[in-house]
This record gives C-alpha cells, structure tokens and sequence, in this order.
C-alpha cells in the first residue's frame, strides 16, 4: 500500500494576475482502503511574517490598523487591527519580519523570537504565517511608520496596553486569526 494517502492527479490554472489561483485535482485513499477524486480551488498565496511587539515594563503592545478588502466582502467594516506582517518576498522570515515591523510601525527591532508557525486558511490558501514575538522600547522608534504608500498602505499604528489588547480579543473587536493567537500567546507565556 502507498504510504501516501493522496495523489495530486494535475492542475488547472484558472487565473494567473497577483497570485496563482489553481483548480487542483487530487485522489485520496479513504480510511477504509477506497479511493476518490476531489477537485478543489486553491489561492497560491505568497507566505508571510508576523511579529507582535511588546514591552514588558510598560505592558503594552504595538499593533496596526489597516483596511482588508477580504473582511470588507464578509460583511465587517474592513478595518482590521493586526500584528505587523508582510509577504516574505523571497526573503527569510526574520529578515522580512524586521523590515515590515520597521515599514509599517517605525520601529528598528533587532531581536525577533520565533514562536510558531501557522496556515492562514488551509482549506483554500497555501499560506504559511511564520509567527514571532519581539520586546520593544520607545527608543526604538525612528519614525511614524504607515507603510508604503507607493503600494497603496495606510497604516494606523496603535499602542494598547496588555489588558485593553486582551478585552479586544474577548469582545471581538480583534479578530484577525494571527493577531488572537499572538496576543494569547503573550497573555500565556509572556505577560
Ligand atoms: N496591485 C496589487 N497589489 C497587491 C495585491 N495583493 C497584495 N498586493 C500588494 O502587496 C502588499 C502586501 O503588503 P504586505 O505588508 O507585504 O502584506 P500584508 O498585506 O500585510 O499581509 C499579507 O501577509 C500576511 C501574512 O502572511 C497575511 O496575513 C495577509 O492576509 C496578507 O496575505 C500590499 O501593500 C499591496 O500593495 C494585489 O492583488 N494587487
Ligand atoms: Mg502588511
């Protein structure tokens, strides 16, 4: 028997503009030994990095705020607050984390901890989130941040404390997948 349960039989390449979007067809032996067909469509979105600021002496956080057409279409206002993160751009996670950190909130950061890795939605993405956490201070500030504009971004730049963070995430306020688990993740092992 195969040690791998699925096959991908080929693809079709339904839209190439951005990103490859790509109708994937696969065959997948069942648990009880049988095989099926499946079609799915897929978004070959690029990876990226993530990084949530904090400071542990002044128990605060720094987070953006930024429109997201994605959440606009399911109903929310579309302006969302999340951690900084940026497509990897062939580069290595913590040298795309640094320099996205250092775009779209101004701060020059040095250390980044990696803490886990996640799949952004991995029933139609091939995303892949490296996810870090990095202790800053306000010296570290060069500049206001708000991310290229030649690229079209506008960024707010926040700084909450721990626990207003926090009664976001429980009032659903935040609600941008990456950022929870990174603000839980302070609230478990760092805070
Ligand atoms: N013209 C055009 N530009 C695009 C498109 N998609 C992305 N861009 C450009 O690419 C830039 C991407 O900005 P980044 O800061 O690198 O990425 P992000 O949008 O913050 O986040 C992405 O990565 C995160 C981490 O993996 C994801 O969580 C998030 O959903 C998104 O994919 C945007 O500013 C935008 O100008 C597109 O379809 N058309
Ligand atoms: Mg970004």
């Amino acid at each position: 028997m195969d040690a791998d349960p699925v096959r991908i039989a080929g693809h079709e390449l339904l839209a190439d503009d951005y990103y490859p979007l790509k109708k994937v067809t696969y065959d997948q032996r069942r648990r009880d030994g049988s095989w099926q067909r499946e079609t799915r469509e897929v978004y070959d979105s690029a990876s990226g990095a993530a990084a949530l600021l904090y400071d542990l002496a002044r128990r605060t956080v720094v987070l953006t705020r930024q429109f997201r057409i994605g959440a606009r279409l399911a109903g929310h206002d579309g302006y969302l607050i999340e951690v900084p993160a940026g497509v990897l751009d062939g580069k290595s996670p913590d040298e795309r984390v640094r320099a996205e950190l250092l775009e779209e909130t101004g701060y020059r950061i040095e250390r980044v901890d990696k803490v886990m890795e996640l799949f952004a939605s991995p029933g139609s993405l091939t995303e892949r989130v490296h996810c870090f956490v990095a202790p800053y201070d306000p010296a570290m500030r060069e500049h206001a941040g708000g991310g290229r504009r030649d690229e079209g971004e506008d960024i707010e730049v926040i700084e909450l404390s721990f626990e207003d963070a926090l009664a976001r995430v429980a009032s659903g306020e935040i609600v941008d997948a990456k950022t929870v688990v990174l603000l839980q993740y302070l609230q478990l092992h760092l805070a």
